[in-house]
């Protein structure tokens, strides 16, 4: 699969988006450069076209390119073979293609990657030899740096500065709309606003993420992104110092959708870790925003409505992210799992019997499967549906009672068990290997030497198997047109993203 942030690379300067001013004066350095003969020194925050843009002037002026990696220890050693000795006669590739008379058509544009980062490297001269080499090259040198003043003071003197700037998300959006335009895949704006805000500026990333979300699709809408983002996963200490350390408020909430975590449990792990990193002002200010999170978990547990989740990511992450004013690094010792409740275990159990009855991760069956089973089987209406449910994941009391949100004891609850226990035998006995094997009991899976494969796949389902999913689609639907949710947007998204893995 071909990599789109190479696929799109822009050939032509006229392509490199959202810093006309840069490319300008970088066109304006190319063409006087037989005047000058200064080396030219592009920087910026990365992803945001630099070496693109040198190898699309070059491509402009009809150029050829070498490009070297200036912290590379093989590129130290070629420039100490060619610094003030030979650069004026002889490129560094080492081969004499360059015309060494300097005429254009002979031109080799030298690109140094990594200009910030040569100390070290260069024990003999250090970053001298380098910037010996940009005051002697006879072919036009460009070094491409992030922090400009991380480049030696003589080599900066050395040579002319071009500022790269963050690509706005106003910028962004077009670049990857051409692309999906080129690619043949529809989209809503949302979606491509939404990669172009996280992205901060950084059109790599960007570029990156849309391929991630919208790759082999026909049609890419928001709750793609979401999903796609949250697939390429963080670790939970990597999202934690996400939020308490590292990131601005928007690069904490794409934390938060890629860190395999829900957000209650996000909350938990941040109240609980916050402590060991703010001072007693930003702690202040963390805890009101935790407050707030925890105020929309409490509303999506009494309307079970999915999409309040975004509010508590938004506050447990940006909030807590923007609360902080001082800079903290290094490594900090988080400590174990903060307490959980009956109620955290309980549904931790259920999301594993899920998980392991429908062959779901752990995270898919958290976030999207348990979100959709709730809203379907909400108050255990209708009844059939739930009966279904938990037979399909051999559920008990506790676990239906955490589902739908009835209370464990109540009649309702133990007849739905019951009569559940009873499908599953009619299934059992009607066939082998089918539906409901991913859950036989361990002895029984024993037993059953060979079945073990099927576990928790569609391939053996059958069709009955087939009947109950179209039963449960049918009910989904009638209780969505009856508006039965109280709100017809009711984590539609969660529901179909667990619509598609659940079937
Ligand atoms: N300004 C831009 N216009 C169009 N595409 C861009 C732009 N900036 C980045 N891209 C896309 O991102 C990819 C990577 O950009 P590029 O390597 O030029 O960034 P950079 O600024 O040099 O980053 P780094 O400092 O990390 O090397 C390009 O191949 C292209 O797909």
């Amino acid at each position: 699969m071909a990599d789109w942030t190479e696929k799109y690379r822009p050939s032509t300067l006229a392509e490199v988006r959202g810093n006309n001013k840069a490319r300008d004066a970088f066109e304006k350095w190319a063409k006087t450069w037989d005047d000058h003969r200064e080396a030219v020194v592009l920087h910026g925050a990365p992803g945001v076209g630099k070496t693109s843009a040198a190898h699309a002037l070059a491509a402009d002026m009809g150029w050829e390119t070498v490009e070297l990696n200036a912290s590379d220890q093989r590129t130290a050693d070629v420039i100490e073979r060619f610094a003030g000795r030979a650069a004026k006669n002889a490129t560094l590739a080492g081969a004499s293609a360059g015309d060494a008379s300097g005429t254009r058509e002979g031109r080799q544009l030298v690109i140094l990657d990594e200009a910030d980062n040569i100390h070290g490297n260069y024990d003999r001269g250090g970053a001298g030899a380098v910037t010996r080499l940009v005051k002697e090259s006879n072919q036009p040198i460009v070094l491409i740096a992030n922090e400009y003043y991380d480049m030696s003071n003589g080599l900066r003197n050395a040579t002319q500065d071009i500022e790269f700037r963050d690509v706005s998300a106003r910028s962004i959006v077009p670049v990857l709309r051409d692309i999906l335009r080129k690619e043949g895949i529809e989209f809503d704006d949302d979606a491509l606003d939404r990669i172009a805000e996280v992205n901060s500026g950084d059109l790599r990333s960007a570029v990156n993420d849309l391929q991630a979300a919208a790759d082999g699709k026909e049609r890419l809408a928001v709750e793609d992104v979401v999903t796609a983002a949250r697939d390429r996963g963080i670790g939970l200490f990597e999202y934690i110092d996400s939020v308490l350390k590292e990131d601005s408020a928007r690069d904490a909430i794409q934390s938060a959708y890629a860190v395999d975590e829900t957000p209650d449990d996000q909350v938990k792990w941040i109240e609980d870790k916050v402590s060991l990193v703010y001072d007693a002002e930003e702690l202040a200010r963390a805890y009101e925003f935790l407050a707030n999170a925890d105020v929309w978990l409490g509303r999506v547990m009494a309307t079970q409505e999915y999409s309040y989740w975004r509010y508590a990511t938004d506050n447990v992450a940006a909030g807590v992210a923007a609360a902080r004013d001082g800079t903290y690094g290094g490594w900090t010792r988080y400590g174990g799992a903060p307490y959980r409740s009956t109620r955290d275990k309980t549904r931790d159990d259920v999301v594993r019997k899920i998980a392991e009855s429908g062959g779901f991760s752990m995270g898919t069956a958290r976030r999207d499967v348990l979100p959709f089973l709730a809203t379907v089987t909400h108050h255990c209406k209708p009844r059939d549906v739930t009966v279904a449910m938990a037979a399909w994941y051999d559920l008990d009391e506790s676990a239906v009672s955490f589902v739908t949100g009835s209370g464990e004891t109540t009649n309702k609850v133990q007849s739905i068990v019951e009569d559940a226990a009873e499908m599953r035998e009619a299934e059992m006995e009607a066939h082998t290997g089918g539906a409901f094997t991913g859950s036989v009991p361990d002895d029984a899976a024993e037993g059953a030497d060979g079945n073990e494969d099927d576990a928790g796949s569609d391939e053996g389902a059958t069709d009955a198997d087939d009947e109950l999913d179209a039963d449960v689609l049918d009910r989904e639907e009638d209780e969505t047109d009856a508006g039965a949710d109280g709100d017809p947007d009711a984590e539609d998204d969660d529901g179909q993203s667990g619509l598609d893995d659940f079937f």
